[in-house]
């Protein structure tokens, strides 16, 4: 189905950096998560790989004790649990929430280990605000997850480190002071440039959906085109009728629009067919029918699931309505009446492709012309043969 068109629902919240619209913001994530699961598989693998490396500065600062062994079991269970993830990730393929509640575990685990070993080696704490300053860009910046959620945690982690400490270090207030101030700086810059990302991967998104929108809708009527009706909509609408369920099209032509043009100007010509276009799109069922400005004043509705005499009863309605419609032709401020002549064409089980369907109404709707236009002529096409075996 095509999408509906892009308009006022873009809009990005800047504080959480996220759209405000909860079902682009997931359309968004969705399209990202290929991308998305490659850097957290990445990530976790290459630092756990790191931080397991860093059990050789335990051995240099404590020697081959007891405690040493504790502190390898710690790194050990963050490489396993980073492992899982990074396993699961890639293999498994999870959704958004899933890859998020793994790299928001690998995280928690993380940290929770960092400062077990912290405190094992409480004559380094200046070592240890330098790496926690490390894993925290890490965690802002190349592990992906909501803005909020890494925001949370680094403040966690932040708030837990300086406890600590302030509980088990004994350093002196000038140099407690100036770790607080340059772990609040790391912060800072960590969730600024965190959401400076999220900003541009969702503009980036958003300028995406304009331009593919820009490039299937008919500019002046903002229904879809015809580039539209053969890049998207022929498989879908086929799709629909492969489920057995009749499909119905309606071909319909301004008449005599040259002369509209001719009498009151383009814009007035314009006018008309924008008024017109929004006859259609009125009556179209959202997600389901299509509207497609197929030619110059020419319109096509694509009708899933409408059999023959539904699709007869809407174009009558509409040939009536158009008729009745007044339009104002801007410049010279004439009101402008005009009438359209529309082409049914319908197939009872959705067997028939589409472009045979499309076919069919355009001569029907040539045949409403000649035969004296403002009506509508029907066809119901019959089920193609079985192809010989
Ligand atoms: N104003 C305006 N005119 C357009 C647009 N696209 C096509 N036209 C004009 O539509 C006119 C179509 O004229 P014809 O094909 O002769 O059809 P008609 O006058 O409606 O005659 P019948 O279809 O036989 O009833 C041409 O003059 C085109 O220039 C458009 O976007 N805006």
């Amino acid at each position: 189905m095509p999408r509906p068109p892009v308009s006022g629902h873009l809009a990005i919240d800047l504080l959480r950096a996220e759209f405000t619209d909860r079902l682009l913001e997931t359309a968004h994530l969705e399209a990202q998560l290929p991308r998305t699961r490659r850097q957290l598989a990445f990530t976790l693998l290459f630092c756990s790989l790191y931080f397991l490396c860093f059990f050789a500065t335990d051995v240099a600062a404590l020697g081959i004790v007891p405690d040493t062994a504790l502190l390898l079991g710690a790194r050990l269970l963050v490489a396993a649990c980073a492992w899982s993830c990074a396993w699961l990730v890639w293999r498994r393929r999870p959704g958004v929430k899933a890859s998020r509640l793994a790299a928001t575990v690998a995280e928690s685990v993380a940290l929770g280990c960092f400062m077990v070993i912290a405190l094992h080696r409480p004559g380094e704490f200046h070592w240890h605000a330098m790496s926690l300053a490390i894993m925290l860009l890490v965690i802002y910046l190349f592990i992906p997850n909501r803005l909020a959620t890494a925001l949370a945690i680094a403040a966690a982690a932040t708030a837990v480190f300086l406890g600590l400490t302030l509980a088990y270090a004994g350093m002196d207030f000038a140099d407690l002071l100036t770790m607080c101030m340059l772990l609040a700086l790391v912060n800072t810059f960590g969730a600024l440039a965190a959401r400076r990302y999220q900003l541009a991967t969702r503009e980036e998104y958003r300028a995406r959906l304009v331009l593919e929108d820009a490039a299937e809708r008919d500019w002046l009527t903002g229904c879809h085109n015809r580039r539209c009706l053969h890049d998207v909509l022929l498989d879908t609408a086929q799709a629909r009728g492969h489920a057995g369920q009749p499909l119905s099209v309606i071909l319909c032509d301004i008449d005599h629009f040259k002369r509209i043009n001719d009498s009151h100007g383009h814009g007035a010509g314009d006018a008309v067919l924008v008024d017109f276009s929004k006859l259609l799109q009125a009556v179209a069922r959202e997600g389901v029918d299509s509207v497609i400005r197929y030619g110059g004043e020419e319109f096509l509705l694509v009708l899933p699931g409408t059999s023959l005499s539904a699709g007869v009863q809407l174009a009558e309605w509409l040939r009536q309505r158009c008729a009745a419609m007044p339009v104002q032709g801007h410049a010279d401020g004439a009101t402008i009446y005009t009438t359209a002549s529309f082409g049914v064409a319908s197939c009872a089980d959705g067997d028939t492709p589409l472009l045979e369907l499309i076919d069919a109404a355009d001569k029907l709707m040539y045949t409403a012309k000649r035969n004296g236009r403002d009506r509508v002529e029907s066809l119901l096409l019959a089920a193609p043969l079985p192809k010989a075996a």
